[in-house]
């Protein structure tokens, strides 16, 4: 039967969808401390929980390892998700993390790692509420374990952990269908370097089009066209905090970041994240902000190609300089730093800018779920604030 599991969780059910008699909020209440399982859930015998400590290099690489080879794939299993070890350091340690979320499945005897699942905390806000969430990712099974039901334990367990810190809530994506999204994204790709995009086949040639006159479509200037637009620095981060808090409440979901999350989130970290303000050389004010994470993809099976170097959007905020040129900038940076494509969700504004800058539809959707939070009616992507790594 689909959806045997979720069907017993606290999460909007099909069947409830369309009913308006039901509140929007929480769908179950706290669980007194003394009630939640103190001990973790059972798994089958060979294997054993370990809370993967980030801090430490080996455990990293074991973290990485699994991940490189076994997860998320798209949909014609050509690439992987390949996260770099610092990028999963500084994803899994924001502000106030917990150590206990980090957690994995090893082979009694072995040792091996062989399933990995997280969450880390977030404030978010839905419409006027501001709800103290877990974000859950990097939910993986080994390759070799899968229909084996561990999926179902391992998120019992990270709801358990997250229970026993007072967290009631969480949020998370995916790219197949559960009870029940709170809102569907389409993905777009804007190639930066087609002819290896073509080559390991994540485009095509289009139609009635030469390789040569597919280059010459997207080709970009040498330099940025914004005045003042630099990158991002520490002394930025009060007013990148208060132009982003302004931007996102126009949102029905967005993270409540302070200056501790915009630092973490957002300050530029080589070879993870990248981020650029726009400086009014009159004013020196902070008019306008946009950024990107860096997540390649194995290349499955190609000789000439190991890697796609992929950007992803991330958060946006244009109130002086019109969206689609501080866009345009971000994708000439990104090619100046090699990157072979720019990925970006059709959330916030970003559908205004999509076609124009020449991003074509990606082949598939991001569902957005909320755990433990029913949410009146489902939201357009354009109503979401909110990037998960
Ligand atoms: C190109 O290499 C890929 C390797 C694995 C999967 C996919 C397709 C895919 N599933 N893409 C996305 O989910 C996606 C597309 C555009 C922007 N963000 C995305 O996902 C983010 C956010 C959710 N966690 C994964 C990264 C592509």
């Amino acid at each position: 039967k689909r959806h045997k599991f979720w069907e017993s969780q606290p999460v909007g059910q099909f069947k409830d969808i369309g009913d308006t008699s039901l509140p929007e909020g929480p769908i179950e209440a706290p669980t007194p401390l003394s009630e939640v399982k103190q001990e973790p859930y059972n798994l089958p015998n060979p294997y054993e929980w370990i809370t993967c400590d980030m801090d430490s290099e080996e455990m990293c690489i074991e973290v990485y390892t699994l991940l490189t080879n076994n997860y998320v794939e798209d949909d014609e299993n050509m690439f992987r998700f390949n996260y770099s070890k610092e990028f999963l350091q500084w994803a899994l340690r924001p502000p106030g993390y917990f150590k206990s979320w980090h957690i994995g499945v090893r082979v009694k005897n072995s040792k091996k790692l062989v399933a990995f699942i997280t969450g880390i905390p977030a404030r978010i806000r839905v419409r006027d509420e501001i709800v103290n969430m877990a974000e859950i990712n990097f939910l993986c099974v080994h390759k070799k374990l899968r229909s084996k039901r561990l999926a179902p334990v391992m998120i019992k367990e990270v709801t358990r952990r997250v229970h026993l810190e007072h967290i009631w809530q969480a949020a998370y994506t995916a790219g197949i269908v559960l009870p029940t999204p709170i809102s569907t994204c389409q993905y777009w790709h804007r190639s930066l370097n087609p002819k290896k995009l073509i080559d390991v086949g994540f485009s095509r040639l289009g139609a009635r089009m030469t390789m040569s006159r597919t280059i010459k479509l997207y080709k970009l200037p040498d330099t940025t066209a914004t005045p003042g637009f630099r990158k991002m620095e520490l002394h930025d981060v009060p007013a990148v905090t208060r132009t982003i808090r302004k931007y996102l409440s126009q949102f029905i979901v967005a993270p409540d970041f302070d200056d501790n999350d915009v630092e973490h989130w957002l300050l530029p970290k080589e070879n993870v994240v990248d981020s650029y303000v726009v400086e009014c050389p009159e004013t020196h004010e902070i008019t306008d902000f946009c950024s990107f994470y860096t997540l390649p993809s194995s290349i499955l099976g190609n000789q000439s190609y190991s890697t796609l170097k992929a950007a992803y959007s991330y958060y946006n905020v244009s109130t002086k300089t019109p969206l689609l040129q501080l866009m345009n900038d971000a994708l000439i940076v990104a090619k100046r730093k090699d990157y072979d494509v720019f990925n970006a969700l059709d959330v916030m504004h970003n559908g205004s800018f999509l076609k124009e800058l020449k991003f074509g539809p990606g082949d598939g959707k991001l569902h957005y779920y909320l755990y433990n939070y029913r949410i009146k009616q489902t939201l357009k992507a354009s109503e979401l604030g909110l990037v998960l790594l």
